[in-house]
């Protein structure tokens, strides 16, 4: 279960307070799917970050399975967030002079043996539809759909508790869109928990629960009229 408690966030712009997040509450059970929605601009993207601990909330709680993240220290965090938070990036943030299977066994390097985590991301990358001759190429020879997939496969290699998406299918055409939610939609059915940015109607409606941040106030769509 991943509980948020009433976060606010704001940014300091020269003399102002440029508030983003206002009491926003949101609670996802294990195993589903929540998708937010809100115009540009609107705070989606420091919500995720908030709730994977890139940024700290001004005020208010993050608890991931019973754990208050706020309250951990920085090298606690990072270890947290490497083991329990995987991140996927609209622009798939791969590391260009690294091989595919490099990139997906990257996050955990420093902290497994490389035999294991190869033997998971042989795994995954079969899991997110990856052929086996793709493994050696650099990102640069991949399409855009095939470099999201690993994306998703590296997101995963420490089997996270949670897995946020920032527009994931922003930049694919829609047959690759598809795929994505797709494997996203597998996924779940796997047990993994999803939260997930997008602007695409499309995308959300697959989701169990779909909400709108306007005005830094988050709204479940059912609300909204
Ligand atoms: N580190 C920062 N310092 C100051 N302002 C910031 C910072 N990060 C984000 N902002 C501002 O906070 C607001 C919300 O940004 P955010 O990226 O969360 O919106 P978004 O809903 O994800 O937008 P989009 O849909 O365009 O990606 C924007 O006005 C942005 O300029």
């Amino acid at each position: 279960m991943m509980k948020i408690a009433n976060i606010s966030k704001s940014f300091k712009s020269g003399s102002n307070n440029k508030v983003i997040l206002q009491n926003v509450n949101l609670n996802i059970s294990n195993g589903t799917w929540c998708t937010i929605m809100g115009p540009s601009g609107s705070g989606k993207s420091t919500l995720l970050n908030c709730i994977s601990g890139l940024l700290k909330p001004n005020e208010g709680k993050i608890h991931i399975n019973d754990i208050n993240i706020n309250e951990l220290y920085e090298n606690s965090l990072s270890e947290f967030r490497r083991n329990n938070i995987g991140f996927v990036f609209q622009d798939f943030k791969l590391l260009p002079y690294y091989s595919v299977l490099d990139n997906v066994i990257l996050p955990l390097v420093q902290d497994r043996s490389k035999t294991e985590l190869v033997t998971r991301a042989r795994k995954l990358l079969v899991e997110v539809g990856i052929e086996e001759d793709l493994y050696n190429r650099l990102p640069k020879d991949l399409s855009g759909g095939e470099k999201q997939r690993v994306a998703i496969a590296r997101a995963l290699i420490a089997e996270p508790n949670l897995l946020l998406c920032d527009e994931p299918t922003g930049n694919l055409d829609s047959d690759t869109r598809n795929q994505i939610i797709n494997l996203l939609l597998s996924l779940k059915q796997n047990g993994q928990t999803i939260i997930l940015v997008t602007h695409d109607e499309e995308v959300a409606k697959y989701s169990d629960n779909i909400y709108q941040l306007i005005n830094g106030k988050l709204l479940h769509k059912e609300l909204i009229k």
